[in-house]
């Protein structure tokens, strides 16, 4: 048998990810290059500060500040810095020196993608990203590779740990939203600043993703549709679970038909009701999990660990193998696809079910008139829940109504919701919740 030499490999970044990524890397060595046909020798960890507190211990003399000269000579370079640069930069410098690239940087490649793959397409190098997506659930390579013979129709994905882990607490613990999120915090789920998990950025980052796979287009960050979590209130979440829904950040990608019959896709992030039977009601804490919808395969879940450094590290582990891979046997590797290129279209052609909760008038004819306006801006009422009026001494008693509608367009259900803030008969509007899954 011909011995392959042993390839070098150059780790950025030892933070979280980094430094489970450098352990693993050292621990399991010889099981590995077992794996691979080849050694991987661990040459470099490029790193801010040389003193800093790690994870996991890594030799000293693996250490350097000088990403740079590391990246040169390497044979794969993995990037667990995190942000755009220097992080962009250090991977084309990879791309263009020869390597191969691995990296769990969905903010970057949700941006800066079609640049990283043209330049790695370029030069025949290969760019892996398995941990940018669900952390250690293998969802990027069924996507790429299992799939690829199979048309993706739709894809509902709980793809934040933060936010699924909070909005857990307030269902199962009775928290409100500001109390689970410091549990997050201190727990270390969430940032510091958690806007990015809270606001919804990072699972769009990762709808971006998971959409151009699955649609073979290009799908820019700037064209997904976004709402964050910040607006779910404790009572909303146990009005939901009372209706047996549980309410759930979801990242959504489906292919739609325009309005003027055009083919496109949508790809959305925000919190909707599902069924408390859908399988994505059964993600409990920081998991995650992404429900796929196939022409032919049918419906397939995957589900687990959505983050955490070892967990992550174990995605990133699976891409240095199979970059290592490739170096020993040959190939071409697996080029991104991009060529079906259908265009994102705006969240108002998006059709979905709603549920609108409204404090009304408690007299006769008012149920009539909420009516009315459902049906002049042809939005269709599934059913109607009416909760014991609320009496206040003095003033006018109210009732809450609790109205499901069929499928309807985002900018019709807009409209019937602008008419109902204006009405004489609504007190407020008080929640407006997409429903999903059913
Ligand atoms: N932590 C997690 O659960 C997951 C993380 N990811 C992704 O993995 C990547 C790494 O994340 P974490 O390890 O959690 O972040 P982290 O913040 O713990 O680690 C990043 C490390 O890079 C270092 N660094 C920053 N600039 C540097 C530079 N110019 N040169 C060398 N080192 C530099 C920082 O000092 C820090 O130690 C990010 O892209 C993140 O989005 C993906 C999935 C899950
Ligand atoms: N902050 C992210 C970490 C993984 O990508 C999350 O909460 O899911
Ligand atoms: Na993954």
């Amino acid at each position: 048998m011909i011995e392959y030499r042993n390839l070098r490999v150059a780790l950025l970044g030892a933070g979280s990810v980094g430094s489970q990524v450098a352990s693993l890397l050292l621990e399991h060595r010889d099981e590995l290059a077992n794996r691979v046909g080849a050694g991987l020798d661990l040459v470099g960890v490029a790193v801010r500060d040389m003193d800093a507190a790690r994870d996991a211990d890594i030799p000293k003399e693996l250490l350097t500040t000088d990403a740079e000269s590391l990246i040169l000579g390497s044979d794969i370079v993995v990037e667990l810095i995190g942000g755009l640069e220097p992080a962009r930069t250090h991977i084309l410098n990879a791309i263009n020196s020869g390597a191969d690239v691995i990296t769990a940087n969905k903010a970057l490649l949700a941006t800066h993608g079609p640049e990283l793959f043209e330049a790695a397409g370029q030069v025949g190098a290969q760019l892996y990203y398995e941990a940018a997506v669900g952390g250690a659930i293998p969802i990027i390579r069924p996507l790429r590779d299992s799939l690829a013979g199979d048309r993706v129709q739709r894809i509902l994905g709980i793809v934040n740990g933060t936010t699924n882990f909070i909005l857990d607490l307030m269902d199962r613990e009775g928290e409100s939203l500001e109390q689970a999120l410091k549990t997050a915090q201190d727990l270390g789920y969430a940032e510091a600043d958690p806007t990015a998990d809270v606001e919804g950025y990072d699972a769009a980052q990762k709808a971006a993703i998971l959409a151009s796979l699955a649609f073979h287009s290009t799908v820019p960050l700037e064209s997904v549709y976004r709402e964050g979590i910040t607006g779910i209130t404790h009572e909303q979440v146990v009005k939901a679970r009372r209706a047996g829904f549980v309410i759930k950040l979801l990242a959504i990608c489906e292919r739609l038909t325009g309005p003027e019959g055009q083919d496109g896709v949508s790809v959305r992030v925000h919190p909707a009701l599902i069924p408390d039977a859908h399988p994505l009601a059964a993600v409990h804490g920081a998991n995650n999990a992404v429900f796929l919808e196939a022409e032919a395969a049918g419906n397939l879940m995957f589900y687990g660990a959505g983050a955490g450094g070892i967990e992550t590290a174990s995605a990133v582990l699976g891409d240095v193998v199979s970059a290592a891979r490739r170096h020993v046997a040959g190939g071409p590797g697996v080029a991104e696809s991009a060529h079906a290129n259908l265009p994102v279209l705006p969240i108002d052609a998006v059709t979905t079910r709603y549920q609108i909760t409204l404090a009304v008038l408690d007299r006769p004819g008012v149920l009539a008139t909420i009516a009315t306006e459902f049906s002049e801006h042809g939005v269709s009422v599934e059913a109607v829940e009416q909760h014991a009026a609320e009496v206040r001494p003095g003033a006018a008693s109210t009732a809450t109504l609790v109205i499901g509608t069929h499928e309807a367009t985002e900018s019709s259900l807009a409209a019937t919701v602008a008419a109902l803030k204006a009405s004489d008969v609504v007190s407020s509007v008080e929640s407006v919740l997409r429903v999903e899954g059913l």
